[in-house]
């Protein structure tokens, strides 16, 4: 599918999509209490996830988890600790995406290969486990799950920690479902409580709202987003509320809605985003239109996301006209005049988000325009509600 975007003025009211990170994990946790998820958006990955859980409950030997790297080293210590034999496999893009550290740290349990597909087969999981930090915060996740079923334990993670604010999200979710989780330095300890069922939606995503918030920027006019959960004290993708007022955006939350309004010239910005990796391209978007050079630090595991993401997001901005570059382990951006520019989707539903953003100022074109799909179904759909000139063919 083409999206073929003539300028447009972005603005008005829109839901926010929802989270697949918090959907992922209210999914997960359906293995340790009741969930009942209503109007879920079936997006690629909350597909993968249900399908995963589906395949527990039915303890098949083999799982496909499609594109999605959070199922899937969330997975791995969950089959782990159940001890069950069975084989992984995901598509091109996650075969290509590293699992080392959670097969190294996992020494009760025999792994057929180092990549997918894999077969896995266990003998159960360690009281106590320590895990590399900086390859992936999914890892950590999935074991927080994994100890809950196995009634406790001990998670020593070695630094540097990368992606932090997911693993307090997980934390996050599980002590506000009664459990007992706690961060102390370095060292993540599981003491399972009874945890509370739940019925209801998934909340909202601030990465996934950032798309819109920003093409509103670009086009200079404002927007609300609502359907968004109260932004916790952890730092994390919601502190985007933050950052944009921070740069001279008007932006802030109230009751369960971020408010976004131009207020005139964006300052340009240096931004560590080792903890907030998914908001690296929806700020790129942004910082094409800052009255200078911006710069985002941190980024070099965005190499061994969907796509090579410090390629593909330079490469994004170049074709839109905007002045990049990879430089000193970082991203610099340019404040440009964004021209009309066109790209087809390299397997990275951000990618082409950041494209479809950048496109609002004067117009392009995005092939495969159907890889939104892997987190967010409803993006050309809500843009078009927001005022964006699109036509899919
Ligand atoms: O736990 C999660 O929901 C996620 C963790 C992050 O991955 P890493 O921890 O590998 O950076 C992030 O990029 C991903 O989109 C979602
Ligand atoms: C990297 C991402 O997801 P995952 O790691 O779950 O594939 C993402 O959503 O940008």
């Amino acid at each position: 599918m083409k999206a073929i975007i003539d300028k447009s003025n972005i603005e008005g009211k829109v839901k926010a999509p929802q989270s697949k990170s918090q959907g992922i994990r209210l999914i997960f946790l359906s293995l340790l209490t009741k969930i009942k998820l209503y109007n879920y958006t079936p997006s690629d990955d909350i597909k993968m996830a249900l399908n995963a859980v589906d395949a527990i409950r039915s303890k098949t030997d083999y799982i496909y988890v499609g594109g999605s790297a959070t199922t899937l080293r969330m997975l791995i210590p969950i089959v782990v600790a159940l001890k069950m034999k069975v084989t992984i496999d995901g598509d091109e893009s996650l075969r290509r995406r590293p699992i080392s550290s959670i097969i190294k740290a996992l020494k009760k349990a025999k792994f057929s290969s180092a990549s997918l597909p894999i077969t896995i087969e266990s003998n159960g999981l360690e009281e106590e486990i320590e895990i590399e930090g900086w390859e992936s915060s999914q890892y950590i996740s999935g074991l927080i799950y994994a100890y809950h079923l196995i009634g406790g334990g001990k998670i020593k993670i070695i630094p540097p920690i990368s992606s932090k604010s997911y693993i307090e999200m997980t934390i996050d979710l599980f002590n506000r479902f009664g459990s007992d989780v706690k961060l102390e330095g370095n060292t993540v300890y599981v003491n399972p409580k009874p945890l509370r069922e739940y019925e209801g939606e998934i909340p909202g995503d601030y990465a996934l709202s950032s798309f819109y918030a920003i093409a509103s920027i670009i086009s200079q006019r404002k927007i609300e987003i609502n359907g968004l959960y109260d932004p916790p004290e952890y730092f994390g993708d919601h502190k985007i509320i933050d950052i944009l007022a921070n740069i001279g955006v008007k932006s802030y939350y109230s009751k369960h809605s971020w408010f976004v309004e131009y207020q005139g010239s964006i300052s340009p910005v240096e931004i560590d985003i080792n903890d907030i990796p998914d908001l690296s391209t929806s700020l790129s978007a942004i910082l094409s239109i800052a009255d200078g050079a911006s710069k985002l630090s941190g980024v070099e595991r965005l190499k061994i996301k969907e796509s090579n993401r410090i390629e593909t997001i330079i490469d994004t901005l170049e074709a839109f006209g905007v002045n990049a570059e990879y430089k000193d382990q970082s991203i610099i951006i340019r404040g440009s005049q964004i021209k009309r520019g066109s790209i087809i989707c390299p397997n990275d539903h951000r990618i082409a988000m950041l494209a479809g953003d950048l496109a609002i100022k004067e117009g392009g074109e995005i092939e495969k325009a159907e890889c939104v799909n892997k987190s967010n179904p409803k993006f050309w759909e809500d843009l078009i509600s927001l005022g964006g000139k699109i036509t899919l063919e």
